[in-house]
């Protein structure tokens, strides 16, 4: 049974990942949005496919649940070729990466998932690697060590990470396409909740699925996992029937709201709002006020308030904006950091 927090969570829960693999889009046609990474990517493998060789190797950024892993499946698919899936956590030693290099076959895709997480030997083995189709295998210690190259098969590498910015610049040179990818819009999820529903066998309305979407954070991850209490939802209370009213009864239950806060993002912004005036307050102290460790409220509630405008980190403590105010129903001051923004919408609304 998952706990609250991770219904909003951009990471795989548990056994999730059984139910995702049935919701993997498995073509490069089917997979949605992200429209500009797709078409890049469509061009680097027909082309790679006119010239039969392997396409340059594909570096994927961008946060959990966005469609790395299965974007890196859709390339093993269209080249016709096996993938072996590996993370960098598991690359511990330069010997665990030569085990898989040296057992590759023609073309293959190797796909390294969390690569930032990679230890330096087996880094420094991937250079190698990536630019010659070569590895050199160290035999002995000490002054008498010998290395000696070992011919590997020309292969492509799909790196994914959520972190671009810790890549070594060495490894990220050797990258031919750099793939970034963006959250999704509310449309766009809408057709991957409406895709998903069909798979999963639930009705799901237009207006239903919007009420879904919109509460998804951007993440297609997210936007199945809420589907799925929706339908548990529907089940129970409602005869399997889904309808936005039933969405949205549902989502409330869980407290997820419809900007897609759930309960701590709440408490956060409620106790900034509330005991401090909107703020600045220091970390450790909001953190007190929710009954928190500063790092869950920094780690796991701040990037998406503050990626939806709500909070802002100052040098002087986190201070909360106009527009979080108005999202927990109460009349910013005057001064509210961003306040002015407001105003500019209120005029642009009201020349709509
Ligand atoms: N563009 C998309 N179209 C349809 N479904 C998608 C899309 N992107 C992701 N999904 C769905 O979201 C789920 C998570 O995707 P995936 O595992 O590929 O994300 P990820 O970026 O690799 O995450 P992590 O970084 O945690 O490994 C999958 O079940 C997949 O079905």
């Amino acid at each position: 049974m998952s706990s609250e927090r991770d219904l909003v969570s951009p990471d795989a829960e548990g056994d999730e990942q059984f139910i995702e693999a049935a919701l993997r889009p498995k073509r490069l046609e089917e997979f949605i949005g992200q429209a500009r990474v797709r078409e890049q990517l469509s061009l680097v493998l027909q082309s790679a496919l006119r010239r039969n060789r392997p396409p340059d190797h594909v570096l994927m950024s961008g946060g959990p649940g966005l469609g790395k892993t299965t974007l890196s499946m859709i390339i093993a698919t269209e080249l016709s070729v096996p993938l072996r899936i590996t993370s960098g956590p598991a690359l511990e030693r330069a010997g665990d990466l030569a085990a898989i290099l040296s057992t590759l076959s023609e073309g293959e895709v190797l796909f390294i998932d969390e690569i930032h997480r990679m230890a330096r030997p087996a880094e420094e083995m991937l250079y190698l690697a990536m630019e010659d189709f070569r590895v050199d295998i160290v035999v002995g210690k000490g002054p008498g060590a010998t290395a000696i190259p070992l011919e590997i098969a020309p292969f492509t590498l799909v790196g994914a990470t959520t972190r671009a910015g810790m890549l070594p610049a060495p490894l990220r040179d050797r990258f031919g396409f750099v793939a970034h990818m963006d959250f999704y819009s509310v449309a766009e999820l809408e057709q991957v909740l409406d895709r998903s529903s069909r798979l999963l066998a639930v009705r799901l309305p237009g207006d239903a699925a919007h009420e879904i979407a919109g509460r998804s954070r951007g993440t297609p991850r997210i936007a199945n996992r809420l589907l799925r209490r929706v339908r548990d939802f529907a089940e129970v209370r409602a005869d399997g029937v889904v309808t936005k009213d039933i969405a949205s009864a549902a989502l409330n239950l869980y407290e997820v709201d419809a900007e897609g806060l759930d309960r701590l993002d709440r408490a956060v912004l409620g106790a900034l709002l509330r005991k401090f005036g909107g703020g600045p307050v220091g970390l450790s102290t909001l953190a007190v006020a929710v009954g928190e460790e500063p790092e869950t409220v920094e780690v796991v509630a701040e990037p998406f308030l503050v990626r939806q405008g709500l909070l802002a980190r100052t040098p002087r403590g986190r201070v909360a904006t106009a527009a979080a105010w108005v999202h927990m129903g109460l009349t910013p001051p005057p001064d509210a950091f961003g306040a002015s923004l407001l105003v500019d919408l209120g005029d642009d609304l009201g020349q709509i």
